[in-house]
């Protein structure tokens, strides 16, 4: 852990309001049209990662969990909104003060084959990031690296090329590399989903224990939401560009408030199960919108079979729910249906509309794969920028 780092459970990082649109370059009768079309990626993203806990980012492919990480890990810029690293708000765009930021913040990737050159050893690799913050790249702290990854003996990886290690050891040596800047925080982009079932659960518990011993705020991006109440503390649940729903794992997963997270639930494998990660949650027939036209309202509204007239019209606010502390939903069922007035009426047969709220829960209103269609995207992944800082 760094001299600096914060005591566990102080924020550091933050997001509010982030929001990150892409440009669609228009093709044929679209690009006629004198309204730039944009990728509605992420919208109006408020999240908190603290020290020493594991929060979870849950939503089915395409829902904007990669590019919240990206844009936390500042390889985009934003469109919209805040980070506040340690309570002060950064933008960075590369050079000197990127690089300071990377040191704070790491990224780990899905695809560790992919982020590890294959013509350098793990030696090579650990060494350069070792020596690029500032740390001696000596035996010892090449063997202090991959000892607390559990590659051990250190001699018997040093001199291995990625192609000769197991997508596991590769993973691993991605995360040896990553503290090597001694961060406070750990972007996760689905560490285990391409790696093995039978050792998926090993690397997440390596996570855990790295989480404990050096009180690193972990963001865990996945699409299984099973896999999100073992290994982290919080969950929050995301829907086509917004956070729908949030709060500590147990009562987020076991009692899960927002229709959408409950799709989620239903269709997750079962806990015993944990490792069998859902690539496709598609056993519902809807499907995800476009994000380059989203549905008004509520993005989930077309495939909520709670779906009321409000749900349409008025994007939901968040709602504190009273079953557990922190746990909110942004869904018009919690919201005062007195309040709502006609909007409240159901869409569809099968809304509850109980007395208090259509849930009858008691809650108190407080306080937000794209098609691309006709369109090319315009802007570029980055790896690469936060492989450069490396
Ligand atoms: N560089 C880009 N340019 C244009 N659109 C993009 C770009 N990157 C992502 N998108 C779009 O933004 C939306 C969110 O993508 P993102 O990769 O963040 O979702 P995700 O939840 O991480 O999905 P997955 O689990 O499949 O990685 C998608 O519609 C995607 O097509």
């Amino acid at each position: 852990m760094s001299d600096t780092a914060p005591p566990p459970g102080a924020v550091v990082l933050e997001a509010e309001g982030l929001t990150k649109h892409f440009p669609v370059r228009a093709r044929g009768r679209a690009a006629l049209s004198r309204t730039p079309r944009v990728v509605h990626a992420v919208d109006d993203v408020t999240l908190t990662l603290r020290s020493g806990r594991v929060t979870a980012l849950v939503g089915e492919s395409g829902s904007g969990k990669s590019t919240v990480a990206r844009l936390l890990a500042q390889l985009y810029p934003r469109t919209g909104g805040d980070i506040r690293l340690a309570g002060s708000s950064t933008e960075v765009k590369g050079g000197r003060a990127f690089k300071a930021y990377a040191k704070r913040v790491q990224m780990i990737f899905q695809d560790p084959f992919a982020s590890l050159n294959p013509v350098h050893t793990v030696r090579h690799h650990l060494t350069r990031a070792l020596r690029i913050h500032g740390k001696p790249a000596d035996q010892q702290g090449l063997t202090e690296l991959l000892g607390r990854v559990q590659l051990t003996p250190a001699e018997l990886y040093l001199d291995k090329y990625p192609h000769e290690l197991s997508g596991g050891q590769r993973q691993r040596v991605s995360i040896a590399r990553a503290l090597a800047a001694d961060p406070e925080a750990l972007l996760a982009d689905e560490p285990v989903s391409m790696l093995d079932v039978s050792i998926r659960l090993g690397v997440l518990n390596l996570l855990r224990d790295l989480k404990e011993r050096l009180d690193l705020a972990i963001l865990y991006i996945t699409h299984d939401i099973a896999s999100a109440r073992y290994f982290a503390d919080e969950t929050m649940v995301m829907y086509a560009g917004r956070m729908v729903e949030g709060g500590d794992s147990e009562t987020v997963t076991q009692n899960p408030a927002h229709p959408y997270t409950q799709l989620l639930v239903d269709s997750a494998p079962n806990p015993e199960r944990l490792g069998a990660i859902v690539e496709d949650d598609d056993e519902d027939s809807g499907e995800p919108p476009s994000l380059i036209d989203p549905p008004s309202g509520c993005r989930f509204h077309p495939r909520c079979p709670h779906a009321m007239a409000i749900c349409k019209a008025k994007v939901p606010e968040r709602i504190e729910l009273t079953d557990a502390p922190g746990h909110w939903a942004a869904c018009w069922l919690y919201a005062d249906k007195a309040a709502l007035g006609e909007g409240a009426v159901p869409e569809q047969a099968g809304a509850g509309a109980a007395a208090g709220n259509v849930f009858g829960a008691t809650a108190t209103a407080t306080a937000g794969t794209a098609g691309t269609a006709n369109g090319t995207v315009t802007e570029a992944a980055t790896e690469e920028n936060q492989e450069a800082a490396l």
